[in-house]
């Protein structure tokens, strides 16, 4: 159960005397996501959530998390609203832990991603990317390209534990990803961990985005990869490019690619799936077992890391040019 910091109910009642939110009426930890202590609160103002930020949500970043879901809400999106106290703040502190309260959101994530969930969420993506243009705050990416040999020269040297060899065709993959990672592509506020547990479905329709804290300054394309690798693979590791077809599509309806963010998708997938190998095995490798902290498998990533490598253009994951039967 993902709750690091207990909050007592008196704590709790001081920290929420700074907010208009009526009375406490009941508050419950949510067992899902590892990052930070999620509550479910309820009071006589409605049903919100309430989170405390651990150790590794960096405090300073915080006001671009919560500035850019505010902005994102205010122009349309579908994601948490912080919660302003009286003194217009949105971020206190409880039980010595930074917090905030935020709105909640009805839905749940596909347990089973269909091609309609896909093109959904491709189409929120795209509307992300396209509000966020105008969001002024900036946010470097701080698992970027830069950071993924540090990452993998931090990690326990029993890499080749989880498969022989291991070690070497990682540090191959950098090489290779370091000579020809894309520059000059359209770049803009991106979430970076659009993943089926944070995208929100509600009667079949997309009803919300969570969990921006990895959000970021990044290429746009490269969000789509991530989201690509997080979507449309089968649980035999196959690629389904129905799916595929079906997320680029609701994408382009909304920001067509251009071709040379087409031509380096193969790339930024494989860049996608070294990203989260990378953050897997270094959890696999370092959180103790039966640690709070639920350790994903990176052979997963691995998998789709190499089937990656053997892609060469984007029809290969249902790209087409806009104008070619939409
Ligand atoms: N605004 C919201 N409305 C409804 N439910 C929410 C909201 N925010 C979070 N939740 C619930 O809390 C759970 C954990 O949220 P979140 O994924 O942000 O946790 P985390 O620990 O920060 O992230 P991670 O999933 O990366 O470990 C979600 O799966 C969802 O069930
Ligand atoms: N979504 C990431 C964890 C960080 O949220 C993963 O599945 O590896």
């Amino acid at each position: 159960m993902a709750v690091y910091t207990d909050v007592g109910e008196a704590e709790l009642i001081a920290f929420l005397a700074d907010y208009d939110l009526g009375q406490v009426l009941s508050y419950k930890g949510i067992a899902e996501g590892v990052e930070n202590s999620n509550f479910l609160l309820r009071t006589t103002g409605g049903t919100f959530i309430l989170t405390l930020y651990e150790k590794r949500v960096a405090k300073n970043d915080l006001p671009f998390f919560l500035g850019l879901m505010q902005y994102l809400a205010e122009h349309g999106l579908s994601c948490p609203l912080p919660v302003q106290r009286r003194d217009g703040e949105a971020l206190g502190e409880l039980a010595g832990r930074p917090g905030a309260v935020f709105t909640f959101l009805e839905g749940m994530g596909a347990r089973r991603p269909t091609p309609v969930h896909c093109r959904a969420v491709g189409s929120a993506m795209a509307r992300l990317h396209a509000i966020g243009q105008g969001f002024s705050m900036q946010r470097t990416n701080g698992l970027a390209m830069e950071a993924w040999r540090p990452l993998f020269a931090s990690c326990p040297n029993r890499v080749d534990e989880i498969e022989p060899g291991l070690a070497d065709e990682i540090g191959s993959e950098l090489d290779d990803l370091e000579a020809n990672w894309p520059r000059d592509l359209p770049s803009g506020v991106i979430h970076a961990d659009l993943f089926t547990d944070n995208v929100f479905f509600l009667g079949g329709e997309l009803s919300g985005i969570i969990d921006f804290y990895f959000a970021c300054n990044e290429l746009l394309a490269y969000d789509i990869a991530i989201t690509l690798c997080a979507w449309c693979f089968e649980a035999d590791g196959s690629f389904n490019i129905t799916k595929g077809v079906a997320l680029l599509k609701g994408y382009q309806a909304v920001r067509p690619l251009s071709e040379s963010e087409a031509d380096s998708l193969p790339i930024l997938c494989r860049g996608a799936a070294m990203r989260f190998l990378l953050t897997r095995l270094y959890d696999w490798l370092t959180v103790p077992d039966g640690s709070f902290v639920v350790k994903k498998d990176p052979r997963e990533y691995l998998r789709k890391l190499r089937f990656h490598r053997n892609v060469s253009r984007a029809g290969e994951y249902g790209y087409e040019p806009i104008g070619v039967n939409v």
